[in-house]
């Protein structure tokens, strides 16, 4: 028993000096822990936002772009976070009543709301890009064009986002914003590898835009845009083609075979078997075709289909003038454009149109999707509405004259042959973003947005070395501090026979 209490006496962990060393060494511990795990700890991931309105000819849409805060230029990570159509008509539509041009706006608009988290709200850059219908409009009637403006920058307003302006992009600036887009998305920019062609069909117009494999293309300035992107120089060709998107092209192939002033019409790029009333007036209402209306004609003419490929790509080479070009090459109407070169996305009604015919599997060739659509225009009117029944059929009936006139205008328009075809991408979106001229539009804008600084740990580096060294110092001192009480008594205890 005596020895017992002799073994209690000796045991260090009744001394005082002891107990508060063992404490101050699970403080130390648990500050070391504490301070590390803070500072180490996954920065917190904050996002900017950007929101773009594509006022387009036929529709709005809105999208909203998000990137991480601490902006790294050299990584392509502006990304599209949502999407939304506006309904009904593009501004342009509204020319008569430009109100209405505002509030179509106002769904989309709080949908962004929704989506942009509220503290970021008033640093989020709004842009509105109006394209080839403003254009029109604005060719048309300059007053009503102020006005739509007006309407929908005063709609724009209300929100609370930061406002940078509406207006009309110009078609060069469509066409390369579009090629931007698709380049950084493919990541090409930044790793500087060959890049890709943009063709864009709109309603209104369309824009081809490509940098051309060792071709001059100063000989016509106004279709060269030079860039310096990621310390890379490109030296691009960009032609956007006013009246030459997918509806006004039709109401010039419509004027082009009512230029007489008929009652009645037999479409070549309209089903067999299909027949609607149209109106002159609501026909020639556009300039891309007023000044060919017919002094006399009647107030309407019925518009009989008769699907004839062959014949609806003679209508549709009408629109095109291959005869005069003062540079040394042209697409047509004189404009100069180099050979096409290299890979191409084709996107917006390029897409939406081959994609409803099945066409946009990069497999196939020219010639069988040529026999595709002459094959389609060829089925009678009755046949695709059965196929089709949940399709509009003021849009179903139009796929014929469009899928001719994708294939027209890229083949004879911009000279793509059987083999160039081939590398013609038929696409929607890339990497989950939408391809079109808003992204590029976006990019170029917020070089302006100056960069947050970086979040930061909560100790600069130095301050965290200290510590840590301190904390491990002390607790290294304890360390020793606790063996060597230990040893004061563990000699003794060894020696000592077990007391059974
Ligand atoms: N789902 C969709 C959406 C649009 N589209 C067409 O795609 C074209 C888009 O043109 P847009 O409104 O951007 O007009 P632009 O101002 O670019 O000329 C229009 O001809 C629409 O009818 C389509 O065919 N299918
Ligand atoms: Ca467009």
């Amino acid at each position: 028993m005596s020895a017992q209490r002799e073994m209690k006496e000796k045991n260090p962990w009744h001394k005082p000096l002891t107990i508060i060393i063992t404490v101050i060494g699970v403080i130390a511990i648990v500050a070391l822990v504490t301070v590390a795990g803070l500072q180490n700890r996954p920065v917190f991931q904050k996002y900017k936002y950007g929101i773009v309105l594509d006022a387009g000819s036929s529709h709005t849409a809105l999208y909203i772009y998000k990137w991480p805060a601490e902006k790294d230029n050299n990584t392509g990570r502006i990304e599209q976070k949502h999407s939304c159509k506006v309904k009904g008509k593009g501004i342009s539509s509204y020319a008569a009543v430009p109100e209405k041009a505002g509030t179509s706006l106002t769904e989309c608009m709080q949908e962004a709301e929704m989506q942009v988290p509220a503290w970021r709200h008033q640093e989020t850059p709004l842009y509105l890009g109006a394209t080839a219908g403003m254009r029109l409009l604005n060719m048309e009637n300059k007053v009503a064009s102020d006005k739509v403006f007006e309407a929908v920058e005063k709609a724009l307003q209300r929100f609370p986002f930061s406002y940078q302006g509406a207006r009309i992009l110009s078609g060069q600036e469509e066409g390369a914003f579009g090629w931007v887009t698709v380049n950084y998305l493919d990541d090409r920019l930044k790793q500087g590898l060959q890049t890709t062609g943009a063709l864009d069909l709109g309603g209104a117009s369309t824009q081809i835009s490509f940098v051309p494999h060792e071709y001059d293309i100063s000989e016509s300035p106004s279709n060269a845009v030079a860039f310096q992107l990621y310390g890379n120089y490109y030296n691009l060709y960009t032609h956007s083609f006013l009246c030459y998107g997918k509806d006004q092209a039709l109401r010039m192939a419509l004027a082009h075979q009512t230029r007489s002033g008929p009652i009645a019409i037999s479409d070549p790029c309209f089903h067999p078997d299909y027949s609607v009333t149209r109106n002159y007036n609501t026909l020639y209402d556009s300039p891309c075709v007023s000044e060919r209306k017919p002094k006399v004609a009647p107030l309407n003419f019925t518009h009989t289909g008769e699907g004839n490929f062959l014949q609806c790509q003679e209508v549709i080479r009408s629109l095109f003038n291959f005869k005069s070009c003062k540079y040394s090459k042209c697409s047509f109407n004189g404009i100069f454009q180099p050979p096409v070169q290299g890979s191409f996305g084709a996107f917006s009604a390029y897409y939406f149109v081959m994609n409803f015919l099945n066409l946009t599997d990069g497999s196939m060739s020219l010639e069988t999707i040529t026999n595709y659509v002459a094959n389609y225009c060829s089925t009678p009117w009755d046949q695709i509405k059965k196929v089709y029944p949940d399709i509009n059929e003021k849009y179903l009936a139009e796929y014929c004259f469009s899928g001719t006139y994708i294939l027209t205008l890229l083949t004879e328009g911009y000279n793509f042959n059987t083999e160039t075809f081939s590398k013609i991408k038929f696409i929607k979106e890339i990497k989950g973003s939408d391809a079109g001229w808003t992204l590029g539009y976006m990019l170029n804008l917020t070089n302006m947005i100056p960069a947050e600084t970086k979040d930061s740990p909560p100790l600069p580096h130095a301050g965290y070395v200290s510590i840590v060294t301190v904390i491990v110092l002390l607790l290294f001192i304890l360390v020793t501090l606790f063996i060597l009480s230990f040893r004061s008594i563990w000699p003794k205890c060894s020696k000592e026979p077990q007391i059974v």
